[in-house]
């Protein structure tokens, strides 16, 4: 008789409720929710004093596979957002090469069937230069398509910064159009400045004065716009100040939006007070801006007017962080420690559980089409993570899973953790110890 895993005597957080509940596994599913009696065949998890959460599905990770695997691969990084509650993930397509090809997204299906652990879903990369192609592209093959981290490869490729092509693919692309919001020019304007005074050697604290609120917000502004009129249907990535917010809407519900955006949770984690103590470390593009920008950002999250919270996570090598201003790579990892940060604000009683659950797996899953995840639902996929609410632990170097080995939240005391990681399932992540022989599964979606 096939053995499934009853989790016994939780309290499952999902759809708005947190209720004391037993949910049975099967066969890859949930099979049942209530109260439920042992039998011989079952393999009992005992939830006692635990959170059930449906696991993360982080709609914005950059795994770096392939072509830059010295920096993070599928298999680390996925094991890394196991360990972090993550059960599925949509990677970003500036890999080298870069994914702006259905014969390279097949590929990178490929690569992760035999490496990661959780499942996943790629975009597929828009760089200006490939809008013909995706226009005559069947929407069923790809979840969305982004240009995020594509400008790092060719200057001018900034989507957001090139009305004429946005407004091509606007026009005439069906899928979900993820951005990257940032105004090339005033960028260039403001390094130009700071070049001046400083040469190479300009401070962290800078970053997001050059990478300014102006630059995000006139791309923004400009995006929503453009896709209004042409009714598409546009995701702005990571959004970072308080000023953006107020150009989306919370009067409507999500499945029935056609603009919508996120917030990465470093960006409701640090702010510009951060820079003197981690300097590059916390160079991101969009760049951390205020205390008022972080607040705002929670605001809206609150509001609504934010629909999902993602981790961006994009691992470098320390020494690619720690150079000069030009130099220095933009981006952090954070997948392992996404939900453990978001806790921390729920025991500081800025966001409730349910409020978590919603930003970080149902609405993830409602933005992307995703037909059968997200949700603590018979006949749902089991992807699950159990959580202890009350458990106190430090990141540390040895702690860490990232293959770059480094974290910009070092030294930090988290006050919960994650014990055990479903994924389809399978127990893959049981206090510490993986299960490396289970890889995951492609996300599936209907993309309307
Ligand atoms: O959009 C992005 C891309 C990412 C990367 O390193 O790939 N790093 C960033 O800081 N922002």
């Amino acid at each position: 008789m096939k053995q499934k895993i009853l989790i016994k005597n939780t309290t499952v957080v999902n759809e708005g409720k947190s209720v004391l509940a037993d949910v049975l596994l099967s066969d890859g599913f949930i099979q049942q929710i209530g109260t439920i009696n042992i039998e011989p065949n079952y393999k009992v998890i005992d939830g006692t004093g635990k959170h059930l959460f449906p696991g993360i599905i982080d709609g914005q990770v950059h795994f770096r596979d392939p072509g830059l695997t010295h920096k993070g691969d599928l298999y680390t990084e996925s094991k890394a957002a196991i360990a972090g509650g993550v059960t599925s993930f949509i990677d970003m397509p500036n890999t080298v090469p870069n994914i702006l090809t259905v014969e390279s997204l097949k590929e990178k299906y490929e690569i992760a069937s035999k490496k990661s652990l959780a499942n996943y879903s790629f975009f597929l990369g828009v760089n200006g230069e490939n809008i013909d192609a995706i226009i005559k592209t069947d929407t069923s093959q790809f979840i969305g398509v982004s240009d995020d981290g594509l400008y790092f490869t060719k200057k001018g490729n900034l989507l957001a910064d090139n009305p004429e092509t946005m407004e091509k693919l606007f026009a005439n692309c069906k899928s979900i159009i993820a951005i990257h919001s940032e105004k090339e020019e005033i960028i260039e304007h403001n390094e130009k400045a700071f070049r001046e005074k400083y040469g190479d050697d300009i401070p962290a604290k800078f970053h997001p004065i050059i990478r300014s609120t102006e630059g995000c917000y006139e791309a923004t502004k400009r995006a929503i716009e453009l896709a209004k009129k042409h009714n598409a249907r546009l995701h702005i990535l990571h959004l970072t100040t308080e000023a953006e917010t107020h150009l989306f809407q919370n009067d409507i519900p999500l499945q029935e939006k056609k603009i919508t955006t996120e917030v990465s949770v470093h960006h409701l984690w640090f702010s510009d007070k951060d820079y003197e103590r981690l300097g590059m470390l916390i160079k991101w593009n969009p760049a951390i801006k205020t205390e008022e920008d972080k607040d705002g950002l929670l605001k809206a999250l609150l509001d609504d007017k934010i629909d999902i919270i993602t981790t961006d996570h994009a691992p470098h090598t320390l020494e690619e962080k720690q150079q000069p201003y030009f130099q220095s790579m933009s981006g952090a990892p954070m997948v392992q420690h996404s939900l453990n940060c978001m806790l921390e604000f729920y025991k500081q009683d800025l966001i409730s559980l349910e409020k978590i659950v919603e930003k970080m797996c149902h609405n993830p899953a409602i933005l992307y089409n995703i037909t059968n995840r997200g949700f603590i639902r018979k006949g749902y996929y089991a992807d699950l993570t159990l959580v202890d609410l009350n458990n106190q632990w430090t990141v540390a170097k040895d702690n860490l899973l990232y293959k770059c080995a480094w974290s910009p939240l070092e030294g930090t005391t988290f006050h919960t953790k994650i014990i055990q990681t479903f994924v389809n399932g399978k127990l893959i992540y049981d206090h510490g110890i993986f299960q490396e022989n289970s890889f995951g599964m492609p996300i599936e979606f209907s993309n309307k």
